[in-house]
């Protein structure tokens, strides 16, 4: 299994997500995504039901594939489940009317913040 390990200088992270969900966005039922051309327009077609349940398999075969990495596979195998999960949460996201930027924002704010500091500076 072989994948570009770096991302190519003119490309940065939210320019990729921005624009996955640029195309994402253009798949919708109302701006008239086909879902017999486009699986992603098949997912938004069927409904929140639909992607979540991807989502949650997703997430299922990440975790497999860190174990079978545990166990002497390939790192890659990470990669492309990774992938395949962010890919269907940037659905569940243009579904609720949200951007990739908002989460990026979101771990930016959280940047520096300590995450066991945080959990202790909870109200009870
Ligand atoms: N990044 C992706 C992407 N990642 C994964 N997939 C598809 O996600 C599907 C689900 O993957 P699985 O491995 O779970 O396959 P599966 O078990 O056969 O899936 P199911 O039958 O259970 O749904 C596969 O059909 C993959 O091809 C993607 N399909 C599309 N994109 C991007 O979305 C754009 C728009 O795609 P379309 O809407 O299809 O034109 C593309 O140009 C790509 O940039």
């Amino acid at each position: 299994m072989n994948h570009p390990n770096a991302l190519p200088d003119s490309q940065t992270a939210a320019d990729i997500l921005a624009r996955l969900a640029a195309v994402i966005e253009s798949r919708k039922p109302a701006r008239g995504g086909d879902p017999d051309k486009s699986y992603v327009a098949r997912l938004l077609h069927k409904g929140p039901d639909a992607f979540l349940k991807k989502i949650g398999e997703e997430a299922t075969e990440v975790v497999m594939a860190a174990k079978d990495v545990q166990h002497g596979a390939e790192p890659a195998k990470i990669v492309y489940e990774v992938a395949d999960l962010w890919f269907h949460c940037l659905i569940a996201l243009a579904h609720f009317g949200l951007t990739p930027d908002a989460v990026l924002a979101e771990l930016a704010r959280r940047e520096g913040l300590s995450g066991i500091a945080e959990k202790a500076a909870r109200p009870a």
